[in-house]
């Protein structure tokens, strides 16, 4: 039986992960088999992949009748039954690669950069997956303080909102959604939409351009914490460009000096991000001021923080 209490437990995080990333759940939700079957069907090395599958079947994460291999009902539950208790979903490629990368922390010390890396499918996937964890709660009062006092029908632009977390419910509420996202994740999410949702993607970095349509508000959701003093300050500035004057920005990340998470979560973005980290409110303050926004506020949802400004 997977450890249900602590599926984080490091070994079994990191076999269970390794799985999950190279294919081999996909591929025995999509049909059970036999090793030889797995080993042809994905490519792989023999030795390897029997030395993973039974520590996944001691783990409790498949079965094995005769030569065919098939997912224990909990290990379905785990990553592919959204309605479960214990649902992870494709989050732990996310926790995987997570982990992977703190691994370096010995030599970020000394360099002050992570290592180059590359993401695949399953990565991309990993992270909206976990992305979509993270929001489940948030996402219901979030859209409420974004949207008090806007006109019906406000014009919204969700940068990086490519997940599609808070863009459906911006949506859903009755706003006109325009999300900006990096090209790979736009194409992924556009073929995702729901049968008759109305939500707009436009492709582009927005560290170069922020697309510019007179928003009644511009949402930055976990977007701060990716960039360092200097790219915040000139996102916001673009920002700003792509408000109507009187506009919203709204701002959703851990606060340094505020979330009780924000010191760890910034050793994340230290592991995987050239300048990102957490900031504190008199940085948010004195960028957003610099921008040309005022009455600049701070809502607090279960420890994260919303901080809502208005363009001058
Ligand atoms: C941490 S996720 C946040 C997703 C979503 N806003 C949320 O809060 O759930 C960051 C998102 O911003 C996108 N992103 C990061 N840098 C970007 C850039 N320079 N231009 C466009 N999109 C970017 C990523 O592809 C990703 O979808």
């Amino acid at each position: 039986m997977p450890n249900l209490k602590n599926p984080m437990a490091p070994q079994e995080l990191l076999v269970a992960g390794a799985a999950l990333k190279a294919g081999v759940f996909d591929a025995l939700r999509e049909k059970p088999a036999s090793l030889d079957e797995l080993v042809q069907g994905l490519s792989m090395d023999r030795r390897a992949l029997w030395t993973i599958m039974e520590a996944l079947i001691s783990l409790g994460y498949v079965v094995q009748t005769g030569k065919t291999l098939t997912l224990t009902p909990e290990a379905n539950d785990l990553f592919f039954n959204e309605d479960a208790e214990h649902y992870l979903g494709y989050s732990l490629i996310h926790t995987f690669n997570v982990i992977k990368a703190w691994t370096h922390l010995p030599e970020i010390l000394k360099t002050g950069q992570p290592p180059d890396k590359e993401r695949d499918q399953q990565d991309i996937k990993g992270f909206m997956s976990a992305m979509k964890k993270g929001a489940k709660r948030m996402a219901e009062p979030l859209v409420r303080i974004c949207l008090a006092g806007l006109p019906e029908e406000a014009k919204v632009l969700d940068l990086g909102g490519g997940p599609l977390n808070y863009a459906r419910p911006f949506a859903f509420a009755g706003a006109d959604v325009t999300v900006q996202d990096i090209p790979e994740v736009c194409a992924l999410m556009e073929s995702m939409l729901l049968p008759g949702e109305k939500i707009n993607f436009v492709s582009g970095d927005f560290t170069k351009e922020v697309f510019s349509g007179h928003f009644d508000l511009v949402f930055l959701g976990n977007i701060s914490h990716i960039y360092g003093e200097e790219e915040n300050l000139l996102l916001f500035q673009r920002v700003h460009a792509a408000l109507r004057k009187g506009g919203r920005i709204a701002i959703l990340d851990f606060v340094r000096g505020i979330s009780p998470m924000a010191e760890l979560f910034a050793v994340n973005m230290l592991a995987n991000t050239k300048t990102g980290g957490t900031w504190t409110m008199k940085q948010y303050t004195i960028w957003l001021n610099t921008a040309g926004f005022c009455q600049v506020e701070l809502h607090d949802i279960d420890g994260r923080q919303i901080i809502t400004a208005a363009s001058l």
